[in-house]
């Protein structure tokens, strides 16, 4: 808890009825019963109420001569009925109250001063703070999908997110997207970036990738960096970018922010949080391919996703449906896998430790690494030069993952990588050789128990900055199968041969999963960028020591 610091204003004021003493500092806003007489109420505490001003969203002040005020719906409700208070003076803070499983709710408290004078003071200093948090968005740009998972994002945005903008004094721009990419090509062309604080996107993990690519590629064009160079460094983007989540896994809004609500997400917006957040950048042969923030999955997952993309009519539970057939058909894929692993850098995936807000190791290990690549020591054409440092394995996989953070999501609560950072430059590489089913389900069913899922024989993990991948063909066919794919065309071919291969065995290869999209090539080069983008979020928050158990949320 931020110290009280220089007080503002001190005064006695009404909250339900009951005289309090109501301070605001630069830090704090706390309200405290006042205890009339402790000889005849000595078992009555004094319950004393503290908001962190970061925390207020708002300030309103109540029309008194109605004794009433207007509601976000337009209609008038009368304060004394609304909620017992006095009639006098008023003025109402909206601030984050913490609930259950890092949800927030925007909680009310109204105060009624003796005078109009004392009221507008009151109102006016804490506007006054409000203001100097320079960190608060004043204007945004709002991308809604409206078809990301259940088809809600727009009753979602229009009921739940709109009208805490509107209370927070929140300007925006709403596009409501009309087809795949609209979001993305238009914040590489259309968009006026300069006049915004930050980007929005409404939907799920596809439509986040959609505002990446967007951002990502208008930074570096602007700046004059290559996109097709694998070994080019990248400018950071400026404009943070917020999810509501209105998607089918929503995996990097639950990563980054303990939960997939949305109004937890507004809240964390109006705040003016910021997240920094890996980037990898996926290449072949010196072609960019797609940026990746969350998993780029090789075998199963990639199996997984090309299957439940025939299923989009199904919504969120595609996803269910297609594991359980990936499961069931237990296709093994033959590749080399070679990594540069992250050296001289805090943390493993084998971590007890879980990155959390205000996490440590990336600090450190964004520090470490941009200290690096300014003294030339890590420059990034040199991680590729340094051969000795490369390591190689080869073998047949059902799973070839790499997470760049958590993953974590309903489906797996702490992850597919656990220890994994946000923002510490380095993605974890599980490999998964090619096991009976019993003991892959046994490896999928620890996602969602407390067991470690890379205890087993047959799965291991690396902490990487880079790493390649090339699928191994199936003999008879494979040249012949990697000219139609490389050339693009017979693509009924390629279906034909992924499908039923002549020589009866497995399929020779999968696709790349990409945070959620399918990658069109499966010899790919993979490499970290640290912190190349900005969430409007704060890392998981460990939960408070002391439940407050009077907080009717929290029960
Ligand atoms: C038996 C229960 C096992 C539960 C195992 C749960 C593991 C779930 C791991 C989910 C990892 C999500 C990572 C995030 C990826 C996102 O960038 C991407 C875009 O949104 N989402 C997906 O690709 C969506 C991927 C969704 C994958 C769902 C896989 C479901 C597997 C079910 C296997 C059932 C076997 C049952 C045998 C009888
Ligand atoms: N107006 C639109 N019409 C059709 N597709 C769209 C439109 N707007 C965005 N898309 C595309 O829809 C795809 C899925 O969107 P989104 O990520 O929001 O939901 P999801 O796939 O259900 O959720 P998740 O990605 O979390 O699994 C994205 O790839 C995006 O490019
Ligand atoms: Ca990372």
């Amino acid at each position: 808890m931020e110290r009280p610091g220089r007080l503002l204003l001190l005064s006695e004021l009404r909250v339900r009825n009951a005289a309090c003493d109501v301070s605001l500092s630069r830090c704090l806003l706390t309200w405290k019963r006042r205890v009339s007489s402790p000889v005849y109420r000595p078992f009555r505490p004094s319950v004393s109420h503290s908001v962190s001003v970061s925390e207020i969203i708002a300030v309103r002040e109540e029309d008194e001569d109605s004794g009433s005020r207007q509601t976000d719906d337009g209609s008038w409700n009368k304060i004394e009925e609304r909620e017992g208070k006095d009639c006098g003076q008023a003025f109402t803070v909206l601030y984050v109250e913490r609930c259950r499983q890092h949800r927030w709710r925007c909680a009310e408290v109204t105060f009624t001063c003796p005078d109009v004078a004392l009221c507008q003071r009151w109102v006016s200093s804490i506007r006054e703070q409000l203001a100097a948090i320079t960190s608060r968005p004043r204007r945004l740009l709002v991308y809604i999908n409206p078809y990301g998972g259940k088809r809600q994002g727009k009753r979602i945005y229009d009921q739940k997110v709109a009208p805490l903008f509107a209370q927070a004094g929140v300007s925006t721009d709403v596009i409501v997207t009309e087809y795949a990419n609209h979001a993305r090509d238009h914040l590489r062309k259309g968009a006026e970036l300069k006049k915004y604080d930050g980007v929005v996107c409404v939907g799920g993990d596809g439509m986040f990738s959609e505002i990446i690519h967007g951002l990502i590629w208008r930074t570096q064009t602007d700046g004059g960096v290559d996109l097709n160079c694998p070994d080019e460094t990248l400018l950071p983007c400026s404009l943070r970018i917020g999810i509501i989540p209105a998607g089918s896994t929503d995996c990097i809004c639950f990563a980054t922010v303990g939960t997939n609500d949305p109004v937890t997400s507004a809240l964390h917006i109006i705040v003016g949080d910021s997240q920094p957040m890996d980037v990898s950048s996926v290449h072949h042969n010196n072609t960019f391919l797609r940026y990746s923030v969350s998993l780029l999955g090789y075998g199963f997952y990639g199996d997984v996703l090309t299957d439940s993309e025939r299923k989009r009519w199904m919504g969120p539970a595609r996803y269910d449906f297609s594991g359980v057939k990936m499961f069931l058909t237990h296709h093994y894929y033959e590749g080399t896998v070679s990594y540069l692993p992250a050296r001289g850098i805090l943390g493993t995936p084998r971590d007890a430790a879980r990155c959390r807000s205000g996490c440590l190791v990336c600090q450190r290990n964004g520090q470490l690494l941009s200290d690096r690549a300014e003294n030339y020591e890590m420059d990034e054409a040199s991680d590729s030069d340094s051969d000795s440092e490369w390591r190689t394995i080869r073998g047949k996989f059902l799973a070839i993952n790499a997470a760049s953070m958590s993953c974590a999501c309903p489906r797996t609560p702490k992850g597919l990588s656990p220890a994994a950072h946000l923002a510490d430059g380095t993605t974890d590489l599980i490999l998964v050789r090619k096991c009976s089913r019993f003991n892959f389900l046994r490896h999928l069913l620890r996602h969602t128990s407390k067991d470690d899922q890379f205890d087993m024989t047959f799965v291991e993990v690396h902490r990487v900055r880079r790493f390649r991948f090339t699928p191994r063909y199936c003999q008879s066919d494979s040249d012949l199968e990697l000219d139609l794919r490389e050339n693009g065309k017979h693509q009924i071919f390629s279906q034909i041969f992924r499908d039923h291969p002549a020589c009866g065995c497995a399929p020779a290869y999968s696709s790349w999963n990409c945070d959620g999209e399918i990658l069109t090539h499966t010899a790919i080069d993979v490499r970290v960028h640290c912190q190349l983008i900005k969430l409007f979020a704060r890392g998981i928050e460990e939960p408070a020591v002391f439940e407050d158990l009077t907080n009717p949320c929290a029960i």
